[in-house]
């Protein structure tokens, strides 16, 4: 089975942009997260939840959305306010391990591993340290232009004089305790919630030299994963704002489609800046065929187009009606969508039109492979090897998963081909960080593997 998966994304080459990090992960035990919460007023981080911060600009602000995550059991990211201070604060903590981050970055080590034909990466950061975090291999390549000509060259030779981008992950599993206000508070799901740095002098695009080559780049390659546009500033200290960005990231998708009318994927993220979100909507959204989001994202989208009661209620209750509904929504919102897919603790689930060309097995084994490469990182914690992906095959579907699917068959109709695999739930992952872009990228890569095969790209 893993050898028909591998051999079916073989041929695969993958444009992926813009977004790579480094991960400092903090693994969080009962007694980090008490005295984290011991170091503040417990009445004030209470408080500070309810205000519920959206930007971390004090510690405080960190520990309360930190809380509010263990509490709810949801995944987060929220931005840092870019200061030396409060970088120095989050730098005395003792994190257990660095890693690849950023969407852009975990799906170029990812695919590398798979040993899909080609993967050209783009980040505007390059590090030494950051082009050290790319795996070694021969199919994972950096677009440089030289004399004049695009070059690609291993990712390791073309680091920069830039600087590292750190984010601090703080991962914690379900059933971690601590207690606040004199009320215990314990963890109903293992996940992680993400301090993103947001450095004024990184800006998400590409550069203008490269950008003159993205045509090309488009031509040697079948599909693109795009991601990062969470990184967009409102306004920065030069004056360009988050609009000039977003024209120039939807003229980047022009660009690589210029050529060849290659297939591209959205990757959602936690984007808290509401005016951010509704410009990744507005300038990305409207402009991909594929999206990736969780539970979460897919609420927030919902609501940014005006489907306020059914957010909610996908926020509260977790429905899979409902999300259905919704992506169904996003078909029908942007006429150049051709697939929704949404992960969740339980499903991962494709919503398309009647009239895409993979049939509900096919599209169903796109979702099958995913969910195996996530119970492989959740388990491992890393993919380090093919051989690893038997690891995620011991992982059972999780219980709920024929319910599931009973559910989501009924919404098979007319209109839309609706396909639902259940996910091999990890009770006890190593760690969470990450897997949504592993779900993500593995599903599309699948699917447009399989479009190739028909000769439909
Ligand atoms: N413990 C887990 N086992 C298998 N799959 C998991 C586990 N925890 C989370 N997942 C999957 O990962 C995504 C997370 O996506 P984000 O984009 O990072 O929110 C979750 O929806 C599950 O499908
Ligand atoms: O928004 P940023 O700063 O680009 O960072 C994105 C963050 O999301 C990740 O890519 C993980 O995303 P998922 O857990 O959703 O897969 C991290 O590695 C990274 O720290
Ligand atoms: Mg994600």
């Amino acid at each position: 089975m893993i050898s028909r998966y591998i051999e079916t994304i073989k041929d695969c080459k993958l444009y992926t942009a813009y977004n790579t990090n480094v991960d400092a992960i903090k693994y969080l035990k009962d007694e980090d997260v008490q005295r984290l919460v011991d170091e503040f007023d417990h009445k004030e981080i209470i408080k500070r939840i309810e205000e519920y911060p959206r930007v971390i600009e004090e510690p405080l602000d960190f520990v309360a959305r930190l809380v509010y995550s263990i509490m709810t059991g949801k995944p987060a990211e929220v931005p840092l306010k870019d200061d030396t201070k409060l970088n120095e604060w989050f730098d005395k903590i003792k994190y257990d391990e660095e890693r690849m981050g950023g969407q852009a970055g975990i799906v170029s080590n990812l695919m590398a591993t798979l040993k899909i034909d080609k993967i050209i990466v783009y980040t505007p950061f390059l590090s030494k340290k950051q082009s050290e975090m790319f795996v070694d291999y021969d199919n994972l390549l950096y677009p440089l232009v030289e004399n004049n000509n695009l070059v690609l060259k291993k990712v390791r030779e073309c680091y920069r004089d830039d600087p590292t981008k750190i984010n601090r992950i703080f991962e914690f599993k379900k059933g971690l305790k601590f207690k606040l206000d004199n009320k215990i508070i314990v963890a109903n799901q293992s996940t992680r919630f993400i301090v993103a740095s947001r450095p004024e002098n990184l800006r998400i695009e590409t550069k203008e030299d490269v950008k003159r080559f993205l045509p090309n780049i488009g031509e040697l390659v079948d599909c693109a994963f795009l991601s990062g546009y969470q990184g967009i500033k409102e306004k920065y200290s030069d004056g360009k704002t988050a609009k000039y960005y977003f024209e120039k990231a939807q003229e980047d998708i022009k660009l690589l489609k210029k050529n060849k009318k290659i297939k591209t994927h959205l990757e959602f993220a936690s984007i808290s800046n509401i005016e951010i979100r509704k410009m990744v909507v507005d300038y990305i959204l409207s402009n991909v065929e594929s999206v990736g989001m969780d539970e979460t994202e897919i609420a927030n989208v919902l609501h940014i187009l005006g489907y306020e009661d059914l957010s909610n209620k996908i926020l509260k209750e977790s429905l899979v009606e409902d999300v259905i509904k919704g992506a169904k929504i996003l078909l029908e919102t942007f006429n150049n969508l051709e697939i929704v897919q949404v992960h969740t603790i339980y499903y991962i689930l494709f919503v398309c039109r009647k009239d895409n060309p993979l049939s509900t097995k096919e599209l169903e084994e796109c979702l099958e492979f995913s969910t195996i490469l996530a119970s492989t990182k959740a388990k491992l914690g890393n993919i380090r090897d093919i051989n690893d992906l038997y690891e995620g095959l011991k992982v059972p579907h999780n219980k709920y998963g024929d319910l599931l699917k009973k559910i989501a068959e009924k919404f098979n109709d007319n209109g839309y081909k609706v396909v639902l695999s259940p996910s091999r739930y990890v009770e006890k992952p190593k760690s969470t960080v990450g897997l949504g872009d592993t779900i993500s990228s593995g599903a599309f890569v699948y699917y447009i593997t399989l479009l190739k095969k028909k000769e439909i790209l």
